[in-house]
């Protein structure tokens, strides 16, 4: 991963003197799964800040996928389109950045001219208007203006049963084919979509991949770009620009015919000064990521992703085929904004895939919980490159997880989809084998293996403390030659970590945190991903989509920015955790005490001082888990059971092994 580091940059300017009229068009994709855990006017900043792209509007087109069937989130889009009619021009004429109303207002910039502050309080005024009616509506959990607006995409709900079982709804909010949809200013708009694909008890939904499957065929009816951004609903634009990055790439005379897509890294818009759980993948993102792009490409990380609408369909690359982009035409009219509706509401149905090669060869893949990663790799298997742009201002920015129980939940999904694909017939040695690098194959394992890395950090956190308790030496004493490689690996190992960490612009604490998140990892989620992997494989278990909350309370987002732990509801993985501190904690106590009894400080360091530095490490770095177990009083601290739990299962651990050993 560091042996080849890509580093790319774009020329906007020549693309657009070169291509002028002859630009392809470009279909957005934004998907949303729960108004609850995603809040409507997060999902709405996001889709305003994608359709206020620097691009010609009639060559734009803006999907929200809605797997909540939330008459909430089609409200709130409802309203944004209507104030995008404001929030365009105004975006266009003071170039502002960036485009997602929310964050332009809280990053408000240098003093503004008379002119632009006038409009700007206009312009806020209606926004804050419009989030004050979701929000109301939010919490009387209905549109309440729903009758009154009398809006006829509302009657769409009137064979609605529940989430999991509803007609598809889909509804052209606004037609950018329409000579009557102009903004204020009197200029086009892009087309805005709302689908909410059908869903019924008795077929599986494939999660996000059969969301994404479904915007890729109706949106193929509608406005059928040839480049497909996809984003999720926290990830918004924050660079009007982006399209023509992409299209930089695209467009390449010499490379860009082999291109399926371009990556950005993740980047968050919450990430606090130290990054307390490690959210932000600094060192994968800035290090490894390049390395990728060396070996043929970044992996699609399932947002802030473009690609080519053929590729993602299933088509091989080959040179015999290349794309003419001038040869592109414009959308024709012909039928109806409702007849069009009808036409694509049939392919969102959940009858169309069945029988087809829909998550099997076309579109996204089926079966797999990280449906990016097994979805980029089965393209560059087709023969196709990928590229990373990752430009100094971050392109996209979405929402890290803000407690660690959240956290963990996620990383526990990554680490069980990745897993499940490396155990697949997808493995990347043999189903890569020929298709992409030896390097390439190498970079999806060393992802790929990530859960499977717990077997080991749980022995390395357990037993040389445990062995402490009876002074059982397990490692070279100091003044053995064959400490040395430990001692050099060790040192050598964390310099370099830590440099690499502070290059890629992180503080020390930031490192030191990422070191502690690093273990918590690895002891509780790949844990527990491993063996739901496992148990799967057994015929045991089955592999479900978890979505992250995107929204927390005050108190909860103020620990947050504080960068205080937040253990908050009890949960198996953070009794693990708090098990496995309370006994390092345990074993350190019991040397410390045999060493003040007998006096023998120099001679216990001498023969097991590796065991004893590891120990007081692990003390070290779980020190905020003792933290709050026993010294908070806030709500987020450890919930009184998980400790209860925590100190007799550390107990029984450590007594436990003693007798085993004396046995
Ligand atoms: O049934 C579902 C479940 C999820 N989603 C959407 O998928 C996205 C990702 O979900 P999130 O809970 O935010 O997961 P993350 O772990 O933050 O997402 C990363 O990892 C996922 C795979 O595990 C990818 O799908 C995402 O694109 C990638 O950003 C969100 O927009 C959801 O609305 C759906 O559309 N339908
Ligand atoms: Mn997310």
């Amino acid at each position: 991963l560091r042996w080849n580091p890509v580093y790319r940059s774009t020329f906007k300017d020549r693309l657009s003197n070169r291509y002028k009229n002859h630009m392809p068009r470009v279909d957005i994709f934004v998907c949303t799964a729960d108004p609850n855990l995603e809040p409507p006017i997060m999902v709405v900043n996001t889709v305003l800040s994608v359709m206020a792209y620097d691009y010609p509007p009639e060559k734009l087109s803006v999907y929200l996928s809605d797997d909540g069937g939330s008459q909430l989130t089609f409200y709130s889009l409802l309203k944004a389109s209507k104030f995008s009619k404001y929030w365009l021009p105004y975006c266009r004429k003071y170039e502002i950045e960036p485009r997602c109303p929310a964050a332009y207002f809280k990053s408000l910039p240098e003093p503004l001219d008379a002119t632009q502050a006038t409009s700007l309080a206009s312009i806020k005024k209606l926004y804050e208007k419009m989030e004050a009616r979701i929000e109301l509506s939010t919490k009387l959990s209905r549109s309440y203006e729903e009758i009154q607006s009398k809006h006829k995409g509302f009657s769409k709900w009137d064979s609605y049963s529940s989430q999991h079982d509803h007609d598809t709804i889909l509804e052209i909010l606004i037609d950018g084919r329409s000579p009557e949809e102009k903004d204020v200013e009197g200029w086009p708009l892009p087309t805005l979509v709302y689908l909410a694909r059908e869903k019924r008890p008795q077929y599986i939904h494939h999660y996000k991949a059969g969301a994404m499957n479904a915007l890729i065929r109706v949106s193929s009816k509608i406005s059928n770009g040839e480049i497909i951004l996809n984003v999720d609903c926290d990830v918004y634009s924050n660079n009007s620009q982006s399209i023509r990055d992409a299209l930089c790439c695209f467009m390449d005379e010499k490379y860009g015919q082999e291109i399926a897509f371009v990556q950005w890294p993740q980047m968050f818009s919450n990430i606090t000064k130290n990054d307390l759980y490690g959210s932000s993948f600094r060192v994968t993102m800035q290090v490894e990521f390049h390395g990728l792009d060396g070996f043929g490409g970044p992996i699609y990380l399932g947002t802030g992703c473009f690609h080519r609408r053929d590729a993602l369909c299933g088509r091989n690359f080959s040179k015999d085929r290349l794309v003419e982009w001038k040869s592109q035409n414009q959308m024709t009219i012909e039928v109806s904004t409702q007849e069009l509706e009808e036409e694509a509401k049939c392919l969102a149905s959940c009858t169309y895939e069945v029988n087809s090669q829909w998550g099997k060869e076309v579109g996204l893949k089926y079966g797999f919980i990280v449906e990016d990663a097994i979805t980029g790799m089965t393209i560059q298997c087709r023969g196709w490159k990928s590229v990373l742009l990752n430009p100094i201002k971050p392109s996209f920015l979405g929402l890290a997880p803000t407690t660690l129980p959240q956290f963990l939940m996620q990383q526990k999904r990554w680490g069980e989809g990745l897993l499940q694909l490396v155990l697949s017939k997808y493995c990347p040695l043999w189903y890569g084998h020929k298709r992409i690098s030896f390097g390439h194959q190498l970079c999806y394992c060393h992802y790929g293996l990530w859960a499977a890395n717990c077997l080991a950090t749980l022995c390395y956190s357990t037993i040389p403390s445990l062995y402490l308790l009876k002074s059982i030496p397990l490692f070279p004493e100091i003044s053995s030659p064959w400490f040395l490689p430990f001692a050099y690996i060790i040192i050598s190992k964390y310099t370099y970590s830590s440099v690499e960490y502070l290059r890629s612009q992180g503080t020390f604490r930031g490192w030191w945190n990422e070191q502690r998140v690093w273990l918590y990892k690895r002891n509780s989620s790949y844990l527990f991903a491993f063996l739901t992997i496992v148990l799967k494989l057994l015929g045991l278990s089955n592999l479900t989509f978890v979505v992250t909350a995107k929204s927390a309370d005050k108190d909860v987002s103020e620990r947050y920015e504080n960068e205080i732990m937040e253990f908050g509801h009890s949960s198996p993985m953070i009794t693990l955790l708090a098990a496995l501190a309370l006994m390092n904690l345990l074993c350190f106590a019991t040397v410390l005490s045999k060493a003040a009894m007998d006096g023998g400080i120099m001679v216990i360091v001498e023969n097991m001082g590796l065991q004893i530095l590891l120990c007081v490490v692990l003390v070290l770095i779980n020190f905020p888990l003792y933290e709050a177990m026993f010294f908070r009083k806030d709500k987020g601290k450890m919930p009184r059971d998980v400790t209860v739990k925590s100190v007799v299962y550390a107990l029984v651990g450590c007594i436990g092994f003693s007798l085993l050993l004396k046995g």
